[in-house]
């Protein structure tokens, strides 16, 4: 039996402009997993969210939940809640009060209301804030009622777009260990949305990559990292290297006049790549052991590593994380291993949804 709570089969959005938001999107959701929506602003994100929780209607393709389709189903019938980014708090009313309210339009009574809130506060660790007004709430502590909120009438689904956006780096790095334990505590189904792509590498089970209405790849955070599936994601998600050059045969790859072992096999001999390199895979080495060599531009202290900008003989920009510090303007070798790199066809991302990405489904 499957357990998917939601899904979205074959859905287009156009808005009354004529423009289309969401192009032959097809999603699967299964119970208890965490779920990010990834992709730069105006991608279709917030467009996702708004199909699945009835706030906006979809122009064609089916929205399914627990197996039935709830097109026609009004928002407020169906069974999931949102956080929003700005986290959509009552300011007329208190802490006890916003939590409640899910519960209170429901009739549920008084005694029932006044446990849940607690537990859900206990949930969000402010149990001790039920009498205080909205007003008097740090913003990290205003996102966590609108999450005690939205959990207070136990839904299925949590839909969450950009719930950590207005907080500071620590505060957000802090919540996002909390969202993911809270998700896990739960056990419902989180789609969360963000264009962090650290935020959602960190948290997920599962990542949408979303650019101009399209799911382009989904999979695991390694996945998603380690094989990008084409140059958009591979850019969009952490730092690469991305170098032009063709298969030579199996195994064997040809870039900046060199031949180097791969780990890549299947495509046609002098077929068109691109290769991509992580910069914390790349090792700094002396020009006669580096594979390829490159100029020191400049170097920036990160505290745990040193980014490293150098360039090759072609022109080519190479970013390299380093735990050693090198000399501006010195020549370095770059040392790689066949499993460092990643190949990707070239123009792949015209290739939608082809046989690598189904290798994905389950
Ligand atoms: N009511 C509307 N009418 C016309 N176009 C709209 C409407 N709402 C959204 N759009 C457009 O649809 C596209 C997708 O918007 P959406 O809000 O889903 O993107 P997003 O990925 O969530 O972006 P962000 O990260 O900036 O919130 C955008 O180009 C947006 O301008």
């Amino acid at each position: 039996m499957s357990n998917t709570i939601v899904e979205l089969k074959d859905v287009y959005k156009t808005y009354d402009d004529g423009f289309t938001a969401l192009k032959d999107i097809s999603i699967k959701l299964n119970q208890g997993e965490f779920y990010t929506l990834l992709g730069p602003s105006g991608s279709g994100k917030t467009t996702i969210l708004q199909a699945i929780a009835g706030f906006t209607e979809v122009t064609s393709g089916e929205v399914l939940f627990d197996g039935k389709r709830i097109n026609d189903i009004p928002a407020n019938q169906r069974q999931l809640n949102t956080v929003f980014q700005d986290y959509a708090l009552f300011p007329n009313m208190n802490v006890f009060e916003n939590v409640a309210f899910g519960l209170v339009v429901h009739n549920v009574k008084k005694a029932e209301i006044e446990q849940r809130v607690h537990d859900a506060l206990k949930m969000v660790q402010l149990e001790k804030y039920a009498t205080r007004e909205i007003s008097e709430l740090s913003g990290g502590q205003q996102q966590r009622i609108a999450i005690a909120r939205a959990i207070i009438n136990r839904p299925k689904v949590l839909l969450l777009d950009e719930p950590l956006s207005a907080l500071d780096a620590k505060l957000r790095k802090d919540m996002q260990y909390e969202l993911r334990e809270l998700q896990q505590q739960l056990g419902i189904t989180f789609l969360f949305v963000t264009h962090d792509q650290e935020e959602a590498l960190a948290m997920s089970d599962e990542i949408f990559v979303m650019n101009k209405g399209e799911i382009l790849q989904k999979g695991d955070p390694v996945d998603i990292y380690d094989e990008p599936i084409n140059h958009f994601v591979a850019d969009f998600i952490g730092e690469s290297n991305i170098i032009p050059g063709k298969m030579v045969a199996d195994y064997q790859v040809a870039f900046l006049g060199h031949q180097f072992e791969c780990s890549d096999a299947g495509m046609r001999p002098n077929e068109p790549v691109e290769v991509v390199i992580r910069p914390e895979d790349l090792v700094i080495t002396s020009p006669e052991k580096g594979k390829i060599q490159v100029k020191v531009d400049t170097q920036l202290f990160r505290g745990d590593y040193y980014e490293i900008l150098a360039y090759d003989e072609q022109g080519n920009e190479w970013l390299i994380h380093s735990t050693n510090a090198t000399k501006d303007d010195s020549v370095v070798g770059l040392a790689f291993g066949p499993t460092d790199m990643h190949i990707m066809r070239y123009n792949e991302s015209e290739a939608k949804f082809n046989s690598r990405l189904e290798s994905y489904e389950d």
